[in-house]
C-alpha cells in the first residue's frame, strides 16, 4: 500500500514541495526527466506533473493526493477535498490595466476585453458584479496583452508587482488570495488516508516549528512575573537559576508574527542576553 502524490513537475512549487516533504524526513529524488519517483523511508510515490492536471489526477484518484496553488484549483473546479494550506506559492489574481487608466470600480470592467488564464474565477467574478465583459483565455505572458492590442485589461498572478510595472501596468482589484494546498481525493480507502494522517502530522509539526522561534534569555528574579506575562511558551516558560544569584535564565517559545513587538517588551522588562534559535520540529 502506498500513498500517490502529485506536485508540480517544475515552476513555482515544485521546490518548496520536495522541500516540504524532505523537512517531513521523506526523500524523493526526481532525476531529468524523471516524472515518477518512489520515497525511500515512507510509503509514497511522487508523480511530477503540470500543475493545471493536479486537480483531475487527485478527483480522478490516479493521485490520492497532490500540492497545487488554491488558484488552479478553483479554476478546474473539480470534486476533491483541501486538507492543509501550506504557506508557500502566496500570490494573488487580479485584474490590472494600462498605468495611465482611471479604475475607481469593477464597473470600468464593462464592455471590456480581459485576457487571462483564469476564465471560470474571471467569469464568476464579473457574474457576480453583474457585469458584461469580453474574456480572452491565454496561457501565458498575459502581462504582454495591453500593449500589443489583444487586450484592455488582465487578470492574472501577482507577487511582487514587478511583472506587471515592467509591462506598464497597473494593479486594480484583487480577486482571490492564493497560496499552496494540500488536496485529497473524496473517496480515500482507510489505509491511505492512515497514511494521509500519518504525513499531515508531520507537516503540521513542521509547519508549526517555522512559525515559532525559540527564545533564552536571562533576567533579574523581579522582572520574571513580568516576563512569564509576555512569554506563555508552550505550557509555561522553563527557569534555570544563573550562577550569578539574583538572576535566571528563561527559555521559551514565541510565534515568529509576534517576535519583534514582544522583543521590544521583553527587553523593557529587564530581559538581557536574548538568543533566538530556530526550531526544526515542534510537537505539541
Ligand atoms: N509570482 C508568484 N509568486 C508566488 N507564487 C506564484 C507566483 N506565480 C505563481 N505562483 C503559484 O505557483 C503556481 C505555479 O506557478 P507556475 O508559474 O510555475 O505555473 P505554470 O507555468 O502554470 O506551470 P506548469 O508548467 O506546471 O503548468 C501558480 O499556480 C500559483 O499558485
Ligand atoms: O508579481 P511578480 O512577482 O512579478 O509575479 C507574477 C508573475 O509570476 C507568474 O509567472 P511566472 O514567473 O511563474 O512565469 P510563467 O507565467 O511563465 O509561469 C505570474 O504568472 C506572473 O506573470
Ligand atoms: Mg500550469
Amino acid at each position: 500500500m502506498v500513498l500517490k502524490l502529485a506536485v508540480q513537475k517544475g515552476g513555482r512549487l515544485h521546490e518548496d514541495s520536495i522541500q516540504l516533504l524532505k523537512d517531513c524526513g521523506i526523500s524523493v529524488k526526481n532525476g531529468h526527466n524523471q516524472l515518477k519517483s518512489t520515497a525511500e523511508n515512507f510509503p509514497l510515490e511522487v508523480y511530477f506533473l503540470r500543475d493545471d492536471d493536479i486537480p483531475q489526477y487527485v478527483e480522478d484518484a490516479v493521485a490520492h493526493i497532490g500540492i497545487v496553488g488554491e488558484n488552479v484549483l478553483l479554476e478546474k473546479n473539480k470534486q476533491v477535498d483541501t486538507v492543509e494550506p501550506l504557506g508557500f506559492g502566496k500570490c494573488r489574481l487580479s485584474f490590472a490595466v494600462p498605468k495611465g487608466e482611471t479604475y475607481t470600480n469593477s464597473t470600468y470592467l464593462q464592455g471590456k476585453k480581459i485576457a487571462t488564464s483564469y476564465p471560470f474565477i474571471t467569469q464568476q467574478f464579473l457574474k457576480e458584479k453583474g457585469i458584461q465583459a469580453e474574456i480572452h483565455e491565454i496561457s501565458g505572458s498575459v502581462e504582454l496583452a495591453p500593449s500589443i492590442g489583444l487586450a484592455d485589461v488582465v487578470c492574472d498572478l501577482v507577487s511582487s508587482g514587478s511583472t506587471l510595472f515592467m509591462n506598464g501596468l497597473k494593479e486594480v482589484e484583487t480577486i482571490l488570495k492564493s497560496q499552496a494546498v494540500l488536496i485529497k481525493n473524496k473517496g480515500l480507502g482507510s489505509e491511505q488516508q492512515q497514511l494521509l494522517d500519518k504525513l499531515l502530522f508531520r507537516i503540521r509539526s513542521v509547519r508549526k516549528a517555522k512559525n515559532n522561534k525559540y527564545i533564552l534569555l536571562n533576567a533579574p528574579n523581579e522582572a520574571l512575573p513580568k516576563i512569564f506575562e509576555l512569554l506563555p511558551g508552550m505550557k509555561s516558560p522553563t527557569v534555570l537559576p544563573l550562577a550569578e544569584t539574583g538572576w535566571s535564565s528563561v527559555h521559551s517559545v514565541l510565534a515568529e508574527d509576534e517576535f519583534w513587538e514582544k522583543i521590544e517588551k521583553l527587553k523593557q522588562a529587564g530581559a538581557q542576553g536574548i538568543l533566538v534559535v530556530p526550531i526544526e520540529k515542534m510537537i505539541m
